[in-house]
């Protein structure tokens, strides 16, 4: 691994031992004292910093989720629902079929609201109350939005959400309404919902809170704080790799801070930090653009389009945060096409774990890297899934298996549940698992003819 930036000073500003640094130019600003994203001098994104890092020890006895951590976030307690300790669920067929030593899941659609984002909002509306403002905004693929509805709501201030028109899964939708955010729905794509949002914070308007919000981030770090114990607590070390979807970029900054704070504090060596692995849709890859053509910052791509609408973006705001921990973690990113993310979905899902199309970016992703060679047979990999199946049920019936019309009666159904049918239904299921792999046709197209033959001949 490359060395990790780890260098900082206690500037004057720092309020109880937390200040806010730029990480282009160093300027260091107060916290509390005024809103701000970014940095007053030139514009580069801010970073919450700390004088004193806690290392395991700070952590024990200090209940579950992500206040668990407050030693090292800007605040004791929050608005909470409450958010973390998610699972780190096993997938030991899953693990085999990919072919690692040890595959886990860490599903982050098992939070509040089904997304990770539940985490970050639980910092960032405590500091809105510390500022003091009243009204709060996003732009939203759609999970962000729900996040913010809900914590919004339990906080009792008013929410606002610029959502792309017609590219929210209708899951999220209902969240944010039935939490009572005001939905604007924009005739443009999440960048330009983005954008304009960042206009309305810049005049004052709203207290913004997607990811450029540092605080948000801060939240979000408790995703590798219990990836780690927890790992090193089942296994006796901690996972070579996280595979994880990249979208605004948001986690994959959040989990470098994280790993780069636990170094600083004694906690981990550099050689035990995980390799830090991005995943993006084809239609929407700017960041593994970036890391394939050894750039510093990520093109904007105008057009993004995916099944996996949690990650259609096309102008990750946290990239100069993200691009580092890939680089400086020895991780590496990879798109997938939205047929491998659909084939990943159902896989996922048959191990019992429902997650949305964004989420299953991260198994697609671990699938291909593996069958390139670029992750080894003896990693120890976890997957982030980032959002809860539900989320988006137009996806999930789309992927799985579809219902079947049956008389209302009893032998009609066991007529139809031993019939013809039902063996094109299981080779069709076949077929589609072998989309993926070169071998699986032949094999489950032997198995499906001789299973069709004999069933007819057992119906003579
Ligand atoms: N997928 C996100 C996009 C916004 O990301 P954020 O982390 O910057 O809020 C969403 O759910 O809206």
């Amino acid at each position: 691994m490359a060395d990790l930036q780890l260098t900082d000073h206690v500037p004057r500003e720092a309020d109880d031992g937390v200040w806010l640094a730029c990480i282009e130019c160093g300027e260091s600003f107060a916290p509390f004292d005024t809103v701000r994203y970014t940095c007053d001098d030139c514009d580069g994104l801010l970073e919450v910093r700390y004088a004193d890092l806690p290392t395991w020890e700070d952590f024990e006895d200090e209940g579950r989720g992500v206040w668990r951590y407050h030693e090292t976030l800007p605040f004791e307690e929050g608005v909470t629902l409450p958010e973390g300790d998610t699972q780190l669920h096993t997938a030991p067929r899953l693990r085999d079929d990919i072919g690692v030593a040890n595959l886990r899941i860490k599903h982050e659609g098992m939070n509040p609201t089904g997304s990770f984002k539940d985490r970050g909002m639980t910092v960032g509306v405590r500091v809105a109350q510390e500022v003091g403002v009243d009204r709060l905004a996003c732009a939203s693929t759609g999970n962000t939005s729900a996040a913010l509805a809900a914590y919004g709501a339990r906080a009792g201030l008013e929410t606002l959400v610029l959502l792309p028109a017609g590219k929210v899964a209708a899951g999220k939708i209902a969240q944010a309404a039935l939490h009572d955010a005001r939905i604007l729905e924009v005739d443009g794509n999440f960048d330009q919902c983005l954008d304009i949002v960042q206009d309305l914070a810049a005049r004052g308007e709203v207290y913004l809170l997607n990811s450029l919000n540092p605080f948000r981030l801060e939240g979000q770090k408790t995703i590798g704080l219990e990836i780690m114990e927890e790992h090193y607590a089942d296994h006796g070390e901690y996972p070579d790799r996280i595979v994880l979807p990249v979208g605004n970029a948001g986690n994959t900054a959040a989990l470098y801070k994280c790993f780069r704070e636990l170094v600083k504090a004694g906690a981990i060596t550099e050689d035990q930090v995980p390799k830090l692995t991005g995943v993006q849709a084809e239609g929407a890859a700017p960041m593994v653009e970036a890391i394939q053509e050894g750039n510093d910052e990520t093109r904007r791509w105008d057009e993004v389009e995916t099944i996996a609408t949690a990650i259609r973006i096309g102008n990750p705001v946290n990239a100069p945060k993200a691009l580092p921990g890939i680089r400086e973690t020895g991780g590496t990113a990879v798109a997938v096409s939205d047929e491998q993310i659909t084939a990943a979905q159902r896989d996922v899902a048959r191990q019992g774990i429902g997650v949305e199309p964004a989420s299953a970016a991260s198994v697609a992703g671990l699938r291909k890297l593996r069958r390139q060679g670029e992750i080894d047979a003896d990693e120890s990999v976890v997957c982030l899934t980032t959002g809860h199946l539900l989320k988006d049920p137009d996806a999930a019936a789309e992927a799985g298996r579809k219902p079947e019309p049956v008389p209302n009666d009893t032998d009609a159904i066991l007529e139809h549940i031993d019939d013809r049918s039902s063996v094109v239904e299981t080779v069709r299921r076949q077929a589609s698992k072998a989309a993926d792999s070169p071998l699986i046709p032949l094999v489950a197209g032997g198995l499906g003819a001789a299973y069709l033959y004999r069933k007819l001949r057992s119906k003579k």
